[in-house]
Parts: C-alpha cells; sequence; structure tokens
C-alpha cells in the first residue's frame, strides 16, 4: 500500500490518494473524521485550529459504503484558505495590494525546512517552502491512517497513541493493563496523557512556554494490540517491519528520534533484563514473559503489542524569535513569525497513530493478500492457528 498528498497549508485543500486498500472494507467519511476531530484538540495549539473544522470528501474508491479495491481519493478543505487568496496568489491581486500581498519571506526561522528547502529549489520567497513543510499536511495523513485503522479493526487489532512527557514532565508508568481504558482516559484528556497527576503539570508547562514566548516538546507512544506473530522479516533489511515503523514516525514533522520498548535504556540494561522469556501454554500458544523489546524480534513481529515511542521537539516558530539572517540582505535578523502552536505533542501522537496503523495496514496486505478484506481476514486467520499449532 502506498499514499501520496498534496496540498499547502493555505491552499484551498489537502487531497491524499491511497493505492492498495483492499476491496470490502466498509468505510464512510465518519470513519475518518473522527480522527480528524481528534488532531486538532490539544493544549498549546494556536489560533489556525479555531478557524479549521477538518472534515473529509471521500471522492474514489468507495461505492454504498464498501471500498472498491481502486485508488480512494480524500479531499480536506482548507476553511482559512479564504483568507490567503491574495497571498496564494490565486486571485488576481490589484494595483494597491500589490507591495503588501507580494511581500516575500526572507528571514529563514531556525528549525525550520525555510532555509534548506529555499536553497534546493530556488525560492528567494520561503512562503514557497513553508507552504508544503507545513505540518498542516498531517491532516491528511492521519485520514490515511483512519482507513488503515478501521482496516485493522477488521481484523481484531487496535492502535492506541497517547502522550507520555511534555517539556520534561514525565507520566508514571501506566498502571492501565487494558488498551481500550487507555484509549478512554486518554482521549478524555486535554493532554492526551494517561495519567491524571502529572495532566495539569503538562498544561502548566505548556503555558510557561508561552507566556515566556517559548514552545516545548515532548515524547509520544503508539501501542499496537493483536498482531500476529511473523509479520515483517529478518530476510532483507527493507522488509523489517520495525524499520518501516521507525521512519514513518521519523516522518512527521519535528520528530527527532524513536525508540522501541525499553528503547535506549537497553543500553544500560543487562541482557538479562532486556530480552523477553519464552513461554507456552494451550490456550495462548507461545508468549513472552515480558515485553522490553516492544513486540520485534528480527524485524518481525513477536505478537507481543509493539510497543513504540517517538520525541519532538520544541516547536521552531517562537514569539521571542531566534537570530536569523536575511537572505536578501545577508544581514542577522530576528526570524519572521508565523502565527503558531505553543506545543503540538498530543495532536502528534494523534498522528503518531495514524502512520503507525498505516504501515502495520500495509504490511499485513503485502503479506497475507492485496485484493479482498475477506481472503485477507482468511489468511491472517490461518497464521494464526499456524503460530498457535506450531
Ligand atoms: C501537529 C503538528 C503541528 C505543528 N505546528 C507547528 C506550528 O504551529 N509552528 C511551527 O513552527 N511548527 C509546527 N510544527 C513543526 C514543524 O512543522 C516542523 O518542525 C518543521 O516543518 C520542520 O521540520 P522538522 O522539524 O521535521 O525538521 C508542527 C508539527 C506537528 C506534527
Ligand atoms: C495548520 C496546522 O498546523 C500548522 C502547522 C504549522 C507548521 O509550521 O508546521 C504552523 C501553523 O500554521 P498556521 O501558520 O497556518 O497557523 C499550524 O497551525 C494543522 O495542524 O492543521
Amino acid at each position: 500500500m502506498r499514499y501520496l498528498t498534496a496540498g499547502e497549508s493555505h491552499g484551498p485543500q489537502l487531497t491524499t490518494i491511497l493505492e492498495g486498500i483492499p476491496a470490502g472494507l466498509p468505510l464512510t467519511a465518519e470513519d475518518i473524521n473522527e480522527d480528524l476531530a481528534r488532531r486538532q484538540k490539544g493544549h498549546g495549539r494556536g489560533r489556525r485550529m479555531q478557524i479549521e473544522k477538518d472534515t473529509v470528501e471521500i471522492f474514489s474508491g468507495v461505492r454504498h459504503g464498501y471500498t472498491l479495491g481502486s485508488p480512494i481519493t480524500l479531499v480536506v478543505e482548507n476553511n482559512d484558505w479564504k483568507h490567503w487568496t491574495k497571498i496564494m496568489g490565486i486571485e488576481p491581486i490589484s494595483e494597491e495590494d500589490q507591495e503588501e500581498v507580494k511581500r516575500k519571506i526572507t528571514r529563514p526561522r531556525p528549525g525550520h525546512a525555510d532555509l534548506n528547502g529555499a536553497i534546493k529549489y530556488g525560492h528567494r520567497d520561503m512562503r514557497n517552502v513553508l507552504e508544503r513543510s507545513s505540518a498542516r499536511e498531517t491532516t491528511v495523513r492521519v485520514a490515511a491512517g483512519a482507513v488503515a485503522r478501521k482496516f485493522l479493526s477488521e481484523l481484531g487489532i487496535t492502535v492506541a497513541g497517547h502522550v507520555t512527557e511534555i517539556g520534561g514532565v514525565k507520566a508514571n508508568p501506566s498502571p492501565i493493563q487494558s488498551l481500550q481504558v487507555l484509549k478512554d482516559v486518554t482521549e478524555a484528556s486535554p493532554v492526551r496523557c494517561f495519567d491524571k497527576n502529572v495532566e495539569q503539570e503538562m498544561m502548566d508547562a505548556i503555558d510557561t512556554a508561552k507566556q515566556n514566548g517559548d514552545s516545548i516538546g515532548g515524547v509520544v507512544e503508539v501501542i499496537v494490540e493483536g498482531m500476529p506473530s511473523g509479520v515483517g522479516s529478518y530476510v532483507h533489511y527493507d522488509r523489517k517491519l520495525d524499520g518501516k515503523l521507525a521512519a514513518a514516525i521519523m516522518s512527521i514533522n519535528a520528530f527527532k528520534g524513536v525508540e522501541f520498548g525499553v528503547g535506549f535504556e537497553a543500553a544500560r540494561l543487562p541482557g538479562s533484563q532486556v530480552h523477553d522469556e519464552i513461554a507456552w501454554s494451550k490456550e495462548q500458544g507461545y508468549y513472552r514473559l515480558s515485553n522490553n523489546l516492544g513486540g520485534f524480534e528480527g524485524g518481525m513481529t513477536t505478537g507481543m503489542p509493539i510497543v513504540v515511542r517517538g520525541v519532538m521537539k520544541p516547536i521552531p516558530t517562537l514569539y521571542k524569535p531566534l537570530q536569523s539572517v536575511d537572505i536578501d540582505s545577508k544581514e542577522p535578523f530576528q526570524a519572521s513569525i508565523e502565527r503558531s502552536d505553543s506545543c503540538a505533542v498530543p495532536a502528534a501522537s494523534v498522528v503518531a497513530e495514524a502512520v503507525v496503523a498505516w504501515e502495520v495496514a500495509s504490511a499485513l496486505v503485502e503479506q497475507f493478500g492485496q485484493d479482498r478484506l475477506e481472503l485477507i481476514k482468511e489468511n491472517v486467520q490461518r497464521m494464526r492457528e499456524h503460530a498457535a499449532e506450531f
């Protein structure tokens, strides 16, 4: 499976075309809208989120509520576009608007794609870069992920993302055993964190950063339950599913690191405290006595939950702007200020969920059949039985 996205942050719409979603999957716009709404929430978002009310339109690939196996086109309109038609160059500009509307962005913001993108594509106006490098694009990545998640639910696989750290405030390890309970608690939290004791501290940290004209980052975690074992492969580097998931997390704007299970802590622990001992029972078949490796051995799923975390850097646009250089005058300047979020870690946990759901769904489709949902269901069931009897 693969998808492309298109659209500028302040253009008329964002579009994605999904290729390879099997036929026969029940799918409505409501399935996707729920996730779009979840991405828009979270303490620390800027004014743009009050303007947008993201909803999807399905333009192809679905008839009478079922996927056809043909490309699925999804579109999310930008409400804010009506304020940007002149700047985006879609409407003719009157004489008196010329100067204001054609004003170029020439002061790159540190931490953004502005300078590298301008040099690479030869843009003297860095709006030509920022319009596309903006995380507005994650809207349709979440739409794609929602379709993948619907597919996974048909196979009894659940994906949940949440926040474990913001600005140095850490959630205590989850006492919650059930993924459904974790999901319910997290959805009710303004920072998408399961730990009620630190939720307020996280919000305070965001507010303080904002008051200081600063920004903060954090850590998100995604858990996938119900995966059969043996998905992915050890036989070639580009078939390792943990590698694909790491790339997917790293592709989210502002993500700077990924870990599975105990992750970087593995560097400090002896092997006896890292590797997950193997057991067997008639009811469960093979299982592990722990899940320190986050559901992967040899690039393949172990059948234990996948546990992957990603670290998001602080938002780069600061109201207290950092030093930069004007690309026309070459003089030092304060970076340009665009309207901005002060923390988007809660929103990013929904994006992380979406990109993980897509990769996992894609791996299952590749391994268990590509065309029909029913066929894939049968093949996954057969794999589960094979593993249990092995
Ligand atoms: C959901 C989400 C919202 C974001 N909102 C902003 C924002 O309002 N302002 C900003 O400067 N960066 C924001 N970012 C981060 C930038 O898009 C990102 O840092 C930038 O495109 C450079 O890419 P890189 O950090 O991956 O190198 C956001 C990221 C995500 C995932
Ligand atoms: C629009 C979204 O996020 C945007 C991501 C973003 C950036 O630089 O990445 C900058 C801001 O854009 P604007 O200047 O239009 O307010 C955020 O609002 C969104 O998440 O839907």
